[in-house]
């Protein structure tokens, strides 16, 4: 055995103590919300294709036709080949859903994070961030070198705070945030967030992964109250509710043409297939089109948890908090026992102790799946006491 193997097995011992351990399960979806996955079909309560337009004719259909025309991948970077013009269409639809004056198309939501924060911030710069953030914030947040200041998940007043008194010994500032948490379901409170940002001259960039095609007549978390929230940066990504691949950063246009020039995940990684790009536009044209489609996923989420006495969710997420790692798991295998795919999420997904199940639905799910899913739930006997009513 050699030292890597040593390094890695030491490692891994450590990581199944803790039931930490993760492995990839060869997984078939299908257009019905099911996956089948070891030889048996489950009811997925754990995928993000909340409008199951991955499997939409017509999403299909264009993806066929841009393979036909124009092959399976970009073969370059933007820079150089890659930009093939169906992304010049994707990005002029992206705005317009976002109200922007521009968008920029990357390889992924990530690649897009990383990509897009150390265009703004640097070693003598500072990040305000939520603790709840997405990975790819923390990952982008790191490789710009800048300070960051973590503040309490959606506590205006801490990050209030530290705005007073960090913002001035930097001469550039970012607050990122989720607009949808991807975990708890919740929502950023944008409304405050914007006005917080100017009043110290910050730049707000929201990851509106799980909010764009559900929220806000698809618009997204941005357009969820009466007026538009003031977000500067609005990032999000292809992979979800818009049933394809590839992230994207809605701005203004000098903003975008700065990132273009900039964003290492921009300039040196492949440009997007563009099968992947006719996809995404077909998705936005339904997306636009079907209002009742749209409602669907946050309707199931609602009706899920009234059945159970959890609090109205806002968004298509709702996680049931268990706790300890092993015992999320063994939920999750109950689950599936029962015919339910819904993935336990451990640390370091999650904090330290609030492993649980995070129970996403979407537009395919029968009601009679959805209410069968609570009945599994409640006999697991996992959810807090509901206080008696007198
Ligand atoms: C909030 C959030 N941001 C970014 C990403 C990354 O997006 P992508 O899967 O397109 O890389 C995800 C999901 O994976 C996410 O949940």
């Amino acid at each position: 055995m050699t030292s890597l193997d040593d390094f890695a097995r030491a490692k891994l011992d450590r990581i199944r103590a803790a039931a930490l351990d993760r492995r990839t399960v060869p997984t078939v979806r299908d257009a019905r919300a099911g996956v089948t996955r070891e030889g048996r079909r489950l009811i997925s309560f754990s995928c993000n294709d909340y409008l199951n337009l991955a499997h939409h004719p017509e999403v299909k259909a264009r993806a066929r036709e841009a393979i036909e025309l124009y092959g399976t991948g970009a073969a370059a970077s933007r820079m150089v080949t890659g930009d093939h013009p169906l992304m010049g269409e994707l990005e002029t639809r992206l705005a317009r859903l976002k109200g922007t004056e521009a968008a920029l198309v990357f390889g992924s939501g990530f690649l897009a994070n990383i990509g897009i924060i150390p265009c703004f911030t640097g070693p003598d710069d500072v990040i305000f961030m939520d603790e709840l953030c997405h990975a790819c914030l923390f990952a982008g947040a790191k490789l710009s070198a800048a300070t960051v200041h973590v503040f309490r998940h959606n506590d205006m007043a801490h990050l209030a705070e530290l705005l007073a008194t960090h913002r001035g010994q930097h001469p550039h500032a970012l607050i990122l945030t989720d607009g949808v948490f991807s975990m708890d379901g919740d929502l950023a409170p944008l409304d405050q967030l914007g006005p917080l940002a100017e009043a110290h001259d910050a730049w707000l960039l929201t990851d509106d992964a799980h909010g764009v095609g559900v929220l806000g007549a698809g618009r997204g978390s941005s357009f969820i109250g009466s007026e538009k929230a003031r977000v500067p940066l609005q990032m999000g990504t292809l992979s979800k509710a818009i049933g394809s691949y590839g992230g994207y950063l809605c701005a203004s246009t000098p903003v975008i043409d700065f990132v273009r020039n900039r964003a290492r995940s921009i300039v040196f990684t492949t440009g997007l297939p563009p099968a992947s790009a006719a996809a995404a536009i077909a998705a936005l044209d339904i997306i636009e089109c079907d209002a009742a489609l749209r409602a669907e996923p946050v309707r199931k989420a609602r009706l899920f948890a009234a059945r159970l006495g959890l609090p109205t969710p806002e968004t298509c997420i709702v996680p049931v908090i268990i706790g300890a790692a092993d015992q999320a798991l063994a939920a999750s295998k109950a689950l599936e026992a029962q015919g339910f795919l819904v993935v336990a999420i451990r640390p370091p997904t999650v904090a330290e102790g609030t492993a649980r199940l995070r129970i996403t639905f979407t537009a395919a799910h029968d009601d009679a799946d959805v209410i069968r899913l609570t009945e599994a739930i409640t006999a697991l006997a996992i959810l807090p006491a509901r206080p008696e009513t007198v």
